[in-house]
């Protein structure tokens, strides 16, 4: 039998990025009574196992970016030498583990990101209670347009009465369904490895999580990485220099990188030993691997499942996700979706943009719409890529005009010293007649954190005479965005829109 609690304003399910940020906006802002319906913590996601933080805190871009963390001393151990360090006879983990040099030790790793990602459950719980929201523990779904259901760990069922329900949910991670894909892990397992497996890992796919897991293990992991992916080259949707870039990047600090592979099935020998047998599409045909580790990077999809989306008649757009307009409605009035959920960016500053919108136009008073221009973003391979605005071939395909493009590639300053034979790559793409910037990209170390102050450069409409008249920071790599004087090319636009 449920209980009938509280009258709530807002009932969000899901306390990842969006929801956590809306439901605190709704509650301190504006004043609403809300709850917020959470999962019990785990690291590995499920049907009953979430944790408030969501995928962005407990199995995303913080753990990640703490792995990338320790796998960059690989890197920063080799250079060391060139500036006159002995670090013993060997070489760092991903050079080859002689033995002789700084030994990675993984479990340790593991065991200090699962403190941290703890301590950040307890803060976002707390983040909520000290804003007045009511934290449930429990499983959501929606009856009806007023009504959320939440069953607890313990069997409990409570009935909330809502005037507003956000759908906050988040995405899963998806394998490609191929004979033998339960040999495969995924994302939230590969964050949770309490150890390497004794043998070569193959990762499949080629965007965010598969660059960015392939340098994790190549600077960690004393075996071959291998990446493996049925296109040409990593990350779709990039610039297409810089995608060059990171995959000469990603060869030359020793990932086996194939392209135009296509798995077809993963046979298992026995502990740690596998067999990935995929299609070579340039002309070798069928092929075989033999791995200890496959993890799938091969896409996230919407999570929908489960809750009552169905019966009350919250449409789901062609790609499974909650179809919402322009201000996060969905098709039933009172109930609003934000995040991954929506498929519309997915990327923590834009569920938090879409929750904070949200919070203003369900209590504030006034309809407002994220705004998705010029978002940046950055993958943390090795070395991260960073972007904003348009690459070279959205700009060509969408305006019209001549579209100035400006690249400089260089070796940074540190690697003369310490010989790495790696290129910083850095681009502006200039709408001429306007003269307006339309994007800005960078490959090399540091690249997030150049780009984004360059974001809101973008953002203000600067244009590149303005790059030009800002004085530089020396010595920087990033002074090389305001020195950018000689046109690399001019590429006639074939698109309609104007500046
Ligand atoms: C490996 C990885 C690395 C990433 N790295 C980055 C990065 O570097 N930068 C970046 O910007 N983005 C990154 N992302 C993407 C980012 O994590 C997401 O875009 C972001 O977390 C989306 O937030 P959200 O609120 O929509 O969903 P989530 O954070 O996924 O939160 C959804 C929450 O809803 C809960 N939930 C689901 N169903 C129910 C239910 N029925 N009842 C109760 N609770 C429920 C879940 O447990 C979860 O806590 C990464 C993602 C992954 C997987
Ligand atoms: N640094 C960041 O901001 C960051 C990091 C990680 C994830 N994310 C977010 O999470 C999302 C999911 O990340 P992701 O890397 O899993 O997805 P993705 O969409 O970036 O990459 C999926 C990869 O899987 C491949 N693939 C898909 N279906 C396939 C099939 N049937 N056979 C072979 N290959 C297939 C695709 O070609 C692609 O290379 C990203 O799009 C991004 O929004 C962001």
């Amino acid at each position: 039998m449920a209980t009938l609690d509280d009258q709530y304003d807002l009932v969000t399910i899901g306390a990842g990025s969006g929801g956590v940020r809306a439901s605190r906006f709704a509650a301190t802002l504006y004043g609403a009574k809300v709850a917020c319906v959470e999962l019990p913590f785990g690291f590995i996601s499920s049907e009953s196992v979430g944790g408030a933080g969501g995928t962005c805190v407990i199995r995303g871009c913080v753990p990640k970016k703490l792995l990338v963390y320790g796998a960059a001393f690989a890197e920063e151990f080799t250079d060391a030498r060139g500036f006159g360090w002995a670090l013993g006879g060997g070489a760092a983990a991903a050079d080859g583990a002689t033995g002789n040099g700084p030994v990675h030790d993984w479990s340790s790793l593991i065991k200090l990101k699962n403190k941290e990602i703890q301590r950040l459950n307890t803060t976002y719980g707390n983040i909520l209670k000290n804003s007045g929201v009511t934290l449930i523990e429990g499983r959501g779904r929606i009856l009806d347009a007023t009504t959320v259901e939440v069953a607890a760990p313990d069997g409990a069922v409570r009935h909330l009465r809502a005037k507003n329900i956000l759908l906050a949910t988040g995405g899963v991670a998806t394998k490609i369904p191929i004979e033998g894909a339960e040999h495969a892990i995924m994302s939230d397992n590969a964050l949770a490895l309490e150890a390497l497996p004794p043998g070569p890992i193959a990762v499949l796919g080629a965007g965010y999580i598969a660059t960015e897991f392939a340098g994790i293990f190549r600077g960690t992991h004393h075996y071959p990485v291998h990446l493996m992916f049925r296109g040409d080259k990593v990350l779709r949707g990039f610039d297409t220099e810089c995608r060059d870039q990171v995959q000469t990047n990603l060869v030359a600090r020793g990932v086996h990188v194939h392209p135009g592979c296509q798995p077809t099935r993963i046979e298992k020998k026995g502990e740690h030993q596998l067999v990935l047998h995929y299609r070579d599409s340039r002309g070798a045909g069928e092929q075989q691997l033999e791995v200890a580790m496959v993890m799938m990077a091969t896409g996230r999809k919407p999570r929908v499942e489960g809750l009552g989306l169905e019966a009350v008649g919250v449409a789901l757009d062609s790609s499974g996700a909650v179809q919402v307009d322009e201000y996060s409605r969905t098709s039933v009035p009172g109930i609003w979706a934000v995040g991954d959920v929506t498929n519309r960016i997915n990327l923590t500053p834009v569920a938090l943009m879409e929750g904070m919108a949200f919070a203003k136009s369900a209590f504030g008073g006034e309809l407002t719409k994220p705004d998705y221009r010029n978002v940046a973003s950055a993958v943390f391979c090795q070395p991260p890529l960073a972007t904003v605005g348009y690459t070279e071939e959205q700009a060509v395909r969408e305006f019209s005009g001549d579209i100035d493009v400006y690249v400089s590639r260089f070796r940074p300053m540190k690697y003369t010293i310490s010989g790495r034979d790696e290129k910083t790559l850095m681009k502006l793409v200039v709408h001429a007649e306007s003269d307006k910037v339309l994007g800005c990209h960078m490959v090399g170390p540091d690249a997030p954190e150049i780009m984004q102050g360059l974001a809101v450069a973008l953002k203000c409409g600067a244009t590149k005479a303005q790059f030009d008249a800002t004085v530089g920071i020396h010595p920087t790599a990033a002074e090389e965005f305001v020195t950018m004087r000689t046109r690399t090319r001019t590429v006639p636009g074939t698109g309609a829109s104007k500046l």
